[in-house]
């Protein structure tokens, strides 16, 4: 089984890379697994599926941080997101939102297909995400985003990688350490640290017993 691995920046999968030992590159390979930083944000993360997405893959595990909307999850929380979406691509009407699949141009919603039984993947709590392209920080536009899509991540990357998986038919896993809740910007509450070491020794663990 080979893996690809794929988060938006290095400083993510910092630790992973440090236990395999391996190059500080954008894109990474071992006989098992290889590794490809993709840069922040959904076109960053197409552009560079593109050029390395294969058929050769058997898994695309999609890693990195993530803000979170419901505050009974502990920050540094290790999830799997289940379904993930494009919350802006759409047009607005006004004060409603159309999205791109009743524009009848697409679709908004992506689902991660997979049939891993491990049990590290089934420990961990199903969510639904969310995919931006600017980071909630209001509490007008937070309250509106969470009465339309009712999210628990939010990433800027997550729905386009399960985009490129499910039109590629590659089976696909994205996996999400809380970081921070999703309000108004308070970058001094973030647990950038812990939610990188949960995942870190997540993913080590998963690599390690698959
Ligand atoms: O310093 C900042 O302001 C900052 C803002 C966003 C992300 C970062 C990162 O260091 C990691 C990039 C990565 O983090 C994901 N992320 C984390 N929290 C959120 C969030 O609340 N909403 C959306 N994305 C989030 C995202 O996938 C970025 O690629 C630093």
């Amino acid at each position: 089984m080979k893996i690809l691995l794929v988060a938006a920046t290095r400083p993510e999968i910092g630790l992973i890379t440090e236990h395999f030992k391996l190059p500080e590159k954008d894109f990474m390979q071992t006989p098992e697994f290889d590794i490809l930083i993709t840069g922040v944000g959904m076109t960053a993360t197409a552009f560079a599926l593109g050029q390395h997405l294969s058929t050769k893959y058997n898994l695309v595990l999609n890693l990195g941080i993530a803000g979170c909307f419901d505050r009974s999850i502990p920050l540094g929380t290790v999830l799997n997101v289940i379904t993930d979406e494009f919350a802006e691509l759409g047009a607005e009407d006004r004060e409603n939102f159309i999205s791109i699949d009743e524009l009848g141009f697409g679709k908004n919603s992506y689902t991660a297909y997979n049939n891993l039984l491990s049990e590290s993947v089934i420990k961990l709590k199903k969510v639904k995400g969310i995919t931006v392209n600017k980071v909630h920080g209001n509490e007008i536009s937070i309250s509106t985003v969470k009465a339309r899509l009712n999210p628990i991540t939010e990433s800027m990357e997550g729905a386009a990688v399960l985009y490129g998986c499910e039109n590629t038919g590659i089976p696909c896993l994205q996996i999400r350490s809380i970081s921070n809740y999703v309000e108004p910007r308070n970058k001094a509450a973030w647990q950038i640290g812990l939610a990188i070491k949960n995942l870190n020794e997540w993913t080590i663990g998963f690599l390690t017993n698959t």
